[in-house]
């Protein structure tokens, strides 16, 4: 597979973007709708910020979010990446007022703002990505997780980023975040009933609630709780809590949040950064929203 080309290295930095100011005009987006999902964009942007990441091959050095090639065919109309064109085009719009800065960086900031507005950590921040001039070879097929399979196949594909088993089950408590769409992914609802509070809940749904199988219209089946069948939990998901590896770090997640907030910020670092080339003297940002 080979790295698509970027854009000659031109320092980010030296480009005066005010990034402070583009964080408050994605916080300000956030909930433009409230008609939209749960009343958040935030959810969807954030799964554009792991998924624009999530492509990343530790063996091969490709794929990440140094280039947003998902900008691009086929990755922007894979079925992996349904409904990112939302947060994609919502986040055309900030990039038409900030045009200096990269794509790659405008996505996972978006990611970062999401997470921490709707009530997650801070999580550090810096610039450096540049973007693709063309569309690269490596589609999701095989790197994105496919819902439908088991805890190995969890462990392949993030391990084959460089993450391993801890960083795999913080990073799973995203999901406390937003929900599945049918016609997106065949998959329906929320994993809690808050999708737009960040929180440990994510995990303390996976050891408290009793999960049943339902059939779905799609063709699919997912887990619904028993006493509340909008809440679910997809297929693969209860494989890897069940699973002896992964079940004490759920376990600890549930009993902490705290815990779950320092080691899901630094994972989720990790992630965005995955294969950018940074020089190391970029400043890192940990962003409040201000009003200027
Ligand atoms: C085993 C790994 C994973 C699998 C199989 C998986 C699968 C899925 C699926 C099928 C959906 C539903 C998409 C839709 O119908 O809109 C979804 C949504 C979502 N995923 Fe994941 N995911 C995984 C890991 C992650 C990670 C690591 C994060 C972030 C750190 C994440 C963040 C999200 C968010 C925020 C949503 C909701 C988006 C929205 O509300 O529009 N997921 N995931
Ligand atoms: N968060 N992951 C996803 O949204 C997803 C991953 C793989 N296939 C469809 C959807």
């Amino acid at each position: 597979e080979t790295k698509s080309k970027t854009a000659p290295a031109a320092k980010t930095e030296k480009k005066n973007i005010d990034y402070q100011k583009v964080y408050n005009d994605i916080a300000e987006m956030l909930d433009e709708d409230p008609e939209y999902d749960d009343g958040s964009y935030g959810p969807v942007l954030f799964r554009l910020a792991w998924h624009c990441s999530g492509t990343y091959d530790k063996e091969t050095q490709t794929g990440g979010s140094n280039g947003a090639t998902m900008r691009f065919k086929p990755e922007a109309t894979h079925s992996a990446n349904n409904g990112l064109a939302i947060a994609r085009d919502l986040l055309e719009k900030i990039h038409q007022k900030y045009p200096e800065i990269s794509y790659g960086d405008l996505w996972t900031l978006a990611g970062v703002c999401a997470v921490q507005e709707l009530g997650g950590p801070t999580i550090p921040w810096r610039a450096g990505r540049q973007d693709a001039l063309e569309a690269s070879q490596c589609t999701p097929d095989g790197r994105l997780p496919d819902a439908t399979k088991k805890e190995d196949h969890a462990r392949d594909v993030f391990h084959r980023m460089g993450i391993n088993d801890r960083e795999i089950v913080a990073l799973m408590g995203g999901h406390t975040l937003g929900r599945c769409h049918l016609d997106r992914s065949g998959f329906d609802g929320p994993w809690q009933e808050a999708p737009t509070f960040f929180s440990n809940e994510y995990y303390k749904a996976l050891a408290n609630r009793t999960w049943i199988k339902k059939n779905l219209e799609s063709g699919q089946w997912q887990w619904v709780d028993k006493d509340n069948t909008v809440v679910m939990m997809l297929p693969i998901e209860l494989s890897m809590y069940n699973d002896k590896g992964f079940k004490k770090y759920y376990d600890l997640y549930a009993k902490d949040q705290d815990v779950f907030f320092k080691d899901f910020a630094a994972a989720f670092k990790k992630l965005i950064e995955l294969g950018v080339p940074f020089t190391g003297d970029e400043k890192v940002y940990e962003f409040k929203r201000t009003t200027e």
